[in-house]
């Protein structure tokens, strides 16, 4: 058997030193001009209420400083899609039990979606179909301002998702919910319109205790920062 000699052991060593001295890590933001841009929502939103500790969202909460609310979640892992969504061949269905245009006479690009996905504390487990007819007339109504903003709980690579709470204005109900909201005109930009639309649907329709069911989807215009 050949055993490698001390003094090449020691060769590679040296070897491997200088080239791992040579490795250089980039910043984090060197990649792109601007990216968080596509994941500011303030406008929309306005300035999000401060709440460190997810089993304290209380807006009044005193001790936060505005740069945890102010400031992106911790990023655990940045995902890239690189795919260009799924084929135009599937037709996707337009009547979307939960889906409704709020503002049909905004332009498609520069609006904002979001999407409601019942949290883990949200009831998702009645049944659907009778909770579709029961709820056709709250649908009609639904919209941002049906939601109080909590805290940014996630980033994706569309968008940023927050975690908010359902206003009880007509005894309908409230509950704690994860808000997915993304920039149409960059969906359209990035040629992902097809690929939104599928997970929208799957969403919406799929039941499962393992996956959850987005229960209202909604566009609004974009208010523009122009100052
Ligand atoms: N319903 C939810 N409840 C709690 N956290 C959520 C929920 N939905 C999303 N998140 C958090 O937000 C993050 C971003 O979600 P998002 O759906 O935008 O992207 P993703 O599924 O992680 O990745 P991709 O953008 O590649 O699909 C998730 O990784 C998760 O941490």
């Amino acid at each position: 058997m050949n055993m490698v000699s001390a003094a090449q052991k020691k060769t590679l060593h040296t070897i491997l030193a200088t080239k791992l001295s040579k490795l250089t890590i980039p910043p984090a933001n060197s990649s792109s001009s601007s990216p968080d841009q596509d994941f500011d929502f303030s406008e929309l939103f306005g300035p999000l209420p401060s709440s460190p500790h997810p089993k304290d969202p209380s807006p009044s909460s005193p001790s936060s400083s505005p740069s945890l609310f102010l400031g992106d979640p911790q990023i655990i892992h940045n995902r890239s899609h690189s795919f260009i969504g799924p084929s135009p061949r599937f037709t996707l269905s337009k009547s979307l039990p939960f889906h409704q245009d709020i503002d049909d006479s905004g332009s498609e690009s520069g609006e904002i979606e979001g999407e409601s996905e019942g949290g883990e504390s949200a009831d998702i487990n009645t049944n659907r179909v009778s909770q579709e007819a029961e709820n056709r007339e709250e649908v009609s109504k639904i919209g941002p301002v049906d939601f109080e903003i909590l805290r940014v709980i996630g980033k994706g690579a569309f968008g940023k998702v927050f975690q908010v709470r359902k206003k009880d204005w007509n005894g309908i109900g409230d509950g704690i919910f994860a808000m997915k909201v993304m920039r149409k005109d960059t969906i359209i930009k990035n040629n992902h319109v097809d690929y939104m639309k599928a997970e929208r649907d799957i969403l919406t329709k799929v039941v499962h205790p393992f996956i959850v069911q987005l229960r209202y989807s909604f566009q609004v215009k974009c208010y523009s920062n122009q100052s």
